[in-house]
């Protein structure tokens, strides 16, 4: 048994998550989690809201809160859609957490004292007006590579170039409105990420094992160079800045900026776990090397525009401090699911997001279409009619369609119970050698987390239990050969257990409702690779009973509404 720590990139806290968030870390990362559970691993899967940053009081401002009530309450309601969409985390956090405050300044005082941290006068746009500072998001103005005008202080939303607030013409602010700005000098802390260069270089080529898009991203970040990087804001929401644990001279109405301590809240997350257990030390052995951390296998989840952050900015912070920190082993990064090729996008709400998803159909159905059509080596595009053929296909006429016809008929012809006796002919032998090697490809996607891989063996597995029914055809056996029959229908159902068992990582609520036919219950370990011994599971004389429908098809009329409500490919 290992030990496994799991981190999804921190969801953002300013509204509920779309289908691309779930697609690009926290649904990939839950399917791992649940694997290596049932693998009999110890995991602790760890996320939180991202509470700090412009976007998060802009969100607020416009809701009309302030921001700590805002992030209260939108922190429930993320954390009651993940609930809902079987993200089994151990705990989901909050960066906003007393936790995070602490372990932000102690790493910042960590660096300070190593050297590695430095005052610089920066030049920021001031609103005369609204009596501040216009960091980030705050300021609005033309953008000066493609002349879009809602252009915003930290990137452009048209042409995706990161800016800095001053390279914007026309500013104004985003709170008033007012265009009676000016450039003032601002003190900044800044991490001297030039100096840890060259220990990045050798921490990010000591990994060669990770999958090829988070280490090409890592790469280019290292080739474009590294520069330092401002670490705090003229911001009042989000963690002080401290010199000696106490309020840092010049620094008392300015706070860490989000990247800096997003990252580090993976660590108060477990904090904030293992204090809420009474254990408050018991973070220590997942994150500290001197204190037991040594064998944790650490992996992290996150869409690809979070990767520099994972690779360059988070590392240089932990190897900066000079102190044994844990750091990641393996780090897997998704491509974009798209909206009908163009982007899913909180601030224009476009897409589906994941409440809306849960009043469409069950988490089920967006878990397995997600994770199948998982944008991993290139983008991909929702589109309702490639959901809708997902759904039909492979869960209703393939899934469903198996578990469903095997427990019905062992119900009308067998009694209703698993039948035993007889021997397996050469059809079972030839069913456990192609089950076994889609088990092998199965087990080793996950284990590398190659999600569309997974699904697809898994999915063989389903096409298997057809392909042996029609082959082996128990309804004819039963009318000249009752023992021959007792032999399909006992391999047949034994296959419906393995495929709740398989399901699980998948579709945990659905996963349930399979083993109930055959009378188990989750959780159920992973299998072996001795599949004629997982396949003589069941006990003889068990109850089987169909139960209720496990899926339901998507009806055209369906797609029809669903591609009117939420703009298709017109959005
Ligand atoms: N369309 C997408 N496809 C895949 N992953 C995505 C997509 N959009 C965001 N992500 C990932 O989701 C995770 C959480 O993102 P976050 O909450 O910060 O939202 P975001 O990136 O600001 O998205 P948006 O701007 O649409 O709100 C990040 O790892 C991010 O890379
Ligand atoms: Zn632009």
């Amino acid at each position: 048994m290992s030990r496994i720590l799991i981190t999804s990139a921190l969801p953002y806290i300013n509204g509920i998550k779309h289908l691309g968030n779930l697609a690009g870390s926290m649904l990939p990362a839950d399917v791992y989690a649940r694997f290596m559970r049932a693998r009999g691993h110890e995991v602790l899967y760890i996320c939180a809201t991202d509470e700090h940053g412009t976007p998060a009081e802009l969100a607020a401002a416009k809701a009309g809160q302030d921001v700590r009530t805002y992030c209260d309450e939108q922190h429930l309601i993320q954390k009651s859609a993940g609930e809902s969409f079987g993200l089994s985390y151990d705990w989901f956090g909050r960066s906003s957490s007393p936790q995070n405050r602490q372990l932000t300044q102690m790493f910042c005082e960590a660096l300070d004292r190593n050297g590695l941290i430095e005052e610089r006068v920066d030049k920021m746009v001031f609103s005369i007006d609204d009596g501040r500072f216009l960091p980030d998001r705050y300021v609005e103005g033309t953008c000066p590579h493609c002349g879009y005008e809602k252009a915003r202080g930290d990137q452009c939303d048209n042409c995706g170039r990161l800016l800095d607030p001053t390279d914007l013409k026309n500013p104004y602010s985003a709170v008033s409105g007012s265009t009676n700005l000016e450039v003032r000098d601002t003190r900044h802390l800044y991490l001297l990420q030039t100096k840890v260069e060259d220990r990045l270089r050798a921490w990010i080529a000591s990994h060669d094992n990770w999958p090829h898009l988070a280490k090409s991203i890592a790469n280019k970040h290292l080739d474009e160079g590294l520069i330092d990087r401002g670490i705090t804001r003229d911001l009042a929401w989000g963690v002080p800045v401290t010199k000696d644990g106490q309020p840092r001279p010049g620094f008392e109405n300015k706070v860490f900026y989000v990247w800096f301590d997003a990252p580090i809240e993976y660590i108060a997350a477990t904090r904030e776990f293992f204090d809420a257990k009474g254990k408050p030390d018991g973070w220590q052995t997942w994150w500290r090397l001197d204190q037991g951390a040594e064998d944790v296998s650490y992996v992290e989840f996150m869409g690809k525009d979070n990767v520099a952050f994972h690779t360059v900015s988070f590392p240089a912070t932990i190897l900066g401090s000079g102190e044994p920190w844990k750091m990641v082993d393996t780090l897997k990064a998704f491509n974009w699911l798209n909206w009908y090729g163009g982007k899913f996008s909180t601030s224009m709400n476009r897409g589906v997001f994941m409440d809306q998803a849960l009043e469409l159909l069950p988490a089920d159905y967006w878990r397995w279409y997600l994770i199948a059509n998982s944008p991993e080596s290139s983008d991909s595009s929702f589109t309702w009619e490639q959901f809708q053929a997902t759904i039909n296909k492979d869960l209703n006429d393939v899934l469903g369609n198996f578990v469903n016809r095997i427990t019905k008929f062992t119900e009308g012809k067998l009694g209703g119970g698993v039948p035993e006796g007889g021997e397996a002919g050469p059809i079972e032998e030839k069913l456990y050698g192609d089950v076994a090697e889609q088990l092998a490809e199965a087990t080793e996607a996950l284990e590398t987390m190659e999600m569309r891989k997974a699904a697809q063996a898994v999915r063989r597995i389903w096409v298997l239990g057809n392909e042996y029914l029609q082959e082996a055809a128990p309804w004819t056996a039963i009318k000249t050969d009752p023992a021959r029959a007792g032999v399909i229908v006992r391999h047949a159902l034994n296959l419906v257990r393995l495929n709740a068992v398989l399901a699980q990582p998948f579709m945990p609520f659905s996963a349930e409702k399979i083993a109930a036919t055959v009378g188990a219950s989750l959780p159920l370990a992973w299998p072996s690779t001795d599949i004629r011994a997982e396949l003589d599971k069941l006990v003889t004389g068990q109850t089987v009973a169909a139960g209720e429908i496990l899926f339901s098809k998507v009806e055209d009329e369906k797609v029809a509404e669903w591609t009117q409500r939420f703009g298709g490919a017109d959005a």
